[in-house]
Order: structure tokens, then C-alpha cells, then sequence
């Protein structure tokens, strides 16, 4: 792969904004198992529900499903060299459930494992460091089929899934996250349907929710019992700071209402150790199943907490009512702002101020920045390279907010943008690109965006500074 570090396509402020990170900060790309992998039937590897959700009609973009992806189960090789040549310390990837215990649990599907043995080796000969998210999203099918995450044996079975997985790589692998986005696998999976496996019931929403901590607390010891001593736990939570409109008393009340809602549904059982206070009330709902225990077994200690974010919660007070929680009203979209193909607001300052918030407000030790990235209309004329400015600015923006935020003491230890390449966007399908690398899926042909070109320039001259 030609030298890639083309810091030509960076500006004088852009080099000054790489040297103003700390020494021994990470840089890194990440990606999901679904959403690249493929070979969906391969090797042992069995269905999940996204399987079953991609293929049940009217749920995904034209119908379109992971069995390929970007074939990244066929391109190890390749993938990894590519990330080496982007310059890359590490690489946020996740496992597939599915491919390690077709049932859920019981049988080990060793030719799963192997892969992922690969993928580390791989990674590791080339001086990336892995960091292994274990659940994003790919519950295996026999699991959901006797309830899923609303079923609290979910949690067990798990922590028995983490436990197999970090027996075979723990002692190579030192950076886990448990989970990613609990709130996005309870809430749109079971509480509006919009992700797999597609359940309609917001009581669901919140039992799945406790579940998934739940097996979140139950996996940390177990993760630590098989992985190196100097090995860190953590997990990935999507959060986004909420903005209040105007200085209105109510939308004062519904700012708070939708923090509670889109943040400390998660935030405060895993790192205080309870639920926030009035928050079932304020959804008019009943608490989850818990158990005596389980909010102890949830708020286990942590190392660091990951943090994905795109964009900002801009609220509106209601004058009519007190809404439930999810159901706040935000501004709709202002005119002079900038949205992504996603729909949301380019608003860097957000990310800044969500850091600095969590600095504030929770006692965590370590942040990464687990997700950041933008959708834009990317287009490929067959050769030549990637032209993506947008992305480009948003980067650099929101780049530039972390080292604001690490100024102003946010313990941030790393970023990692969403996404190395183009993927299979959930119920979007492939209709949005997040990559910083092209993916032409006709052909599976990577191309790295002028993003990819910049990102790597950034990266080397960060190195260069230190
Ligand atoms: C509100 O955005 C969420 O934090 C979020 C955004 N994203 C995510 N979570 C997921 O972790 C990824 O799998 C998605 O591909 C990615 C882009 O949509």
C-alpha cells in the first residue's frame, strides 16, 4: 500500500491540533462484527437477530442484510494492512456471538474462535492494539427465541459467552468493552422495533436494559479472571449533552427529563449503582425485575467508560404537558445548521461538552471515545480517490473539541472515528456511509477517502510530535 500519510492534506492549524495531545493518547478506527464481517453461513457461524430481522421484510433498506458486508471475514489480511497503512494504534472491533456459540451457549464453535485469533495475531504483528467490544448487537437467534434480553437468563448465558471468549484471547488482548449501546439494544430493539429484534413494548425496553447491565456486571470478573493483569474493562454507551432552547421553567423540566431518558438510564446503575430517581415514574412505566443484588453486581467497578457520540439533544419545553420521558420535544432542524445524511446536527461542541460533563458529574477514571463520525453522500467514480470534505471538517472539529475537553480535565485517553470502512448501516442498509475508507461493494474494493488520507496524516504527525 503506497505511503498513505499524505499530510499535505492537512493546514498549519491541523498539524498544531495534533501536537496538542497528550503523549501515549490512541488513535483508532472501529467497526462492528455484523455490520463487515459476511460470511454470515460460514464456518459454523450461527443466525442472529439481525439475521432474522434483515430478513423479515419491510424491517431493513431495500432488504438488505450482512450475509456479505464487506467481506471482511474473506480479507483479513488485506483489512489489516490497511489499517497499518492508515497509521492506526488501534482497532475497536466486536465479536460475533453467534460465530462462538451457535446456540447462545453450550457447543463452542472453535472455527469462530480461530477467526478472532487471526484478527488479533494479525493485528498485533503490525502494532495495533485491539480493543474487543464483546456484544454489539448479534444476539444469537436461539437465545431471542426463549425471550432475549428481557429474559434475566440472557445475562448469564452472557457472561458465559464473555468468559469463553476471553479464555482464548485474554492473553492478548488487554482492552475489553462488554457492551455496545445497551440503551440502542433496549430501546430500539425492544421498545420501538426499529432495530432487531423488532419488539414494540417499552416495559420491554426497560426489563432488556436491566438485563444488559446486568450481564455487563456479571461478565467484568470474568473477563478479568482469564486476561492479563495489566488488562482494562469497560463498556460503550451511546450519550448525547442535552441543550435547553431557551431559559423557559419547562424546558428546564424536559432538558432534565430527556437527560434522564437518552443518559442516565445507564449512566447512573453502572456508575453510582442505582437507578436515577422518579425515572420509571417519568416513563409511566414499572421498574425492571431487579433483584436483590443487582445494582451492586451492575455498578462493579469499571476502568473506563466508553463514550459514543454524532451529534447534540437540542430541547423544547412543552407548555401543554409534562411529556414522558421519551417522548421530549427537540427543536426541529435550524436552518443555518449542518446535518449529516442521518439527519443529525454537525454540532461539535457537543461531544466537548458531553466529556466534560461526564467529568463533572461521574467518577470516571478513563474515557475513550468509542464512536464519532459523520454520513455523507460519498460517491466513487471508479478510480481516483474519495473526494468528502464534510467529513473531513467534521473530524477536524470534533477533534479539536477533545483537546479542548482534554484541557479542561476530561481524563480522555483515546478517540476512535466510526467507521474504518463503509458498512452495513442497521436498518439503513448500506444506503450511509460512515467509512473514512470506501467500500465499492460490487467489487469489495477498499479506496481510502480523502477523511482516510487526512485521519492518517493527523495521526502521523501526532506520532512525529511525540
Ligand atoms: C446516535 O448514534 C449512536 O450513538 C450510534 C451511531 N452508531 C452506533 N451508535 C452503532 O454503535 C454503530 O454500529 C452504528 O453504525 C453507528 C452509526 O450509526
Amino acid at each position: 500500500m503506497q505511503d498513505i500519510h499524505n499530510m499535505s492534506q492537512l493546514t498549519s492549524a491541523d498539524l498544531e491540533l495534533a501536537r496538542a495531545f497528550p503523549e501515549g493518547f490512541l488513535w483508532g478506527a472501529a467497526t462492528a462484527s455484523y455490520q463487515i464481517e459476511g460470511g454470515a453461513f460460514e464456518d459454523g457461524r450461527g443466525s442472529s437477530i439481525w439475521d432474522d430481522f434483515s430478513a423479515t421484510p419491510g424491517k431493513v433498506f431495500q432488504g438488505e442484510n450482512g450475509n456479505v458486508a464487506a467481506d471482511h471475514y474473506h480479507r483479513l489480511a488485506e483489512d489489516t494492512e490497511l489499517m497499518s497503512s492508515l497509521g492506526l494504534g488501534a482497532y475497536r472491533f466486536s465479536i460475533a456471538w453467534p460465530r462462538i456459540l451457535p446456540e447462545g451457549r453450550g457447543a463452542i464453535n472453535n472455527a469462530g474462535l480461530d477467526f478472532y485469533d487471526r484478527l488479533v495475531d494479525g493485528l498485533l504483528a503490525k502494532g495495533i492494539t485491539p480493543y474487543v467490544t464483546l456484544y454489539h448487537w448479534d444476539l444469537p437467534s436461539p437465545l431471542q427465541q426463549e425471550g432475549g434480553w428481557v429474559k434475566r437468563e440472557t445475562a448469564f448465558a452472557y457472561a458465559d459467552f464473555a468468559e469463553v471468549v476471553a479464555k482464548r484471547l485474554g492473553d492478548r488482548v488487554t482492552n475489553w468493552i462488554t457492551l455496545n449501546e445497551p440503551w440502542c439494544s433496549a430501546y430500539l430493539g425492544y421498545g420501538i422495533g426499529i432495530h432487531a429484534p423488532g419488539v414494540q413494548d417499552r416495559q420491554a425496553a426497560l426489563d432488556a436494559g436491566h438485563h444488559l447491565m446486568l450481564g455487563h456486571g456479571l461478565a467484568v470478573p470474568r473477563i478479568r479472571a482469564h486476561s492479563a493483569p495489566n488488562s482494562q474493562v469497560g463498556i460503550t454507551l451511546n450519550l448525547a449533552h442535552v441543550y435547553a432552547n431557551d431559559e423557559r421553567p419547562e424546558t428546564q423540566r424536559d432538558v432534565a427529563l430527556a437527560d434522564a431518558f437518552s443518559n442516565r438510564w445507564f449512566l447512573d446503575p453502572i456508575l453510582r449503582g442505582h437507578y436515577t430517581e422518579g425515572f420509571f415514574e417519568q416513563l409511566g412505566l414499572n421498574a425492571p425485575p431487579v433483584q436483590d443484588g443487582d445494582l451492586a453486581t451492575i455498578s462493579t467497578p469499571i476502568d473506563f467508560l466508553g463514550v459514543n457520540n454524532y451529534t447534540r439533544l437540542l430541547v423544547k419545553g412543552n407548555t401543554e404537558r409534562i411529556p414522558l420521558a421519551d417522548q421530549v420535544s427537540l427543536v426541529a432542524p435550524i436552518p443555518s445548521a449542518c446535518y449529516t445524511e442521518m439527519g443529525w446536527e454537525v454540532y461539535p461542541n457537543g461531544l466537548r461538552d458531553l466529556l466534560l460533563r461526564l467529568t463533572k458529574d461521574y467518577a470516571v477514571s478513563k474515557l475513550y471515545v468509542t464512536e464519532n463520525g459523520a454520513a455523507f453522500k460519498d460517491a466513487w467514480n471508479g478510480n481516483g480517490h474519495v473526494s468528502d470534505p464534510r467529513r473531513v471538517d467534521y473530524l477536524r472539529t470534533h477533534i479539536a473539541g477533545l483537546a479542548e475537553a482534554i484541557q479542561q480535565g476530561a481524563p480522555l485517553r483515546g478517540y476512535f472515528v466510526w467507521s474504518l470502512m463503509d458498512n452495513f448501516e442497521w436498518a439503513e442498509g448500506y444506503s450511509k456511509r460512515f467509512g473514512i475508507v470506501y467500500i465499492d461493494y460490487p467489487t469489495q474494493k477498499r479506496v481510502v477517502k480523502e477523511s482516510g488520507y487526512w485521519y492518517a496524516g493527523l495521526l502521523k504527525a501526532f506520532n512525529q510530535a511525540h
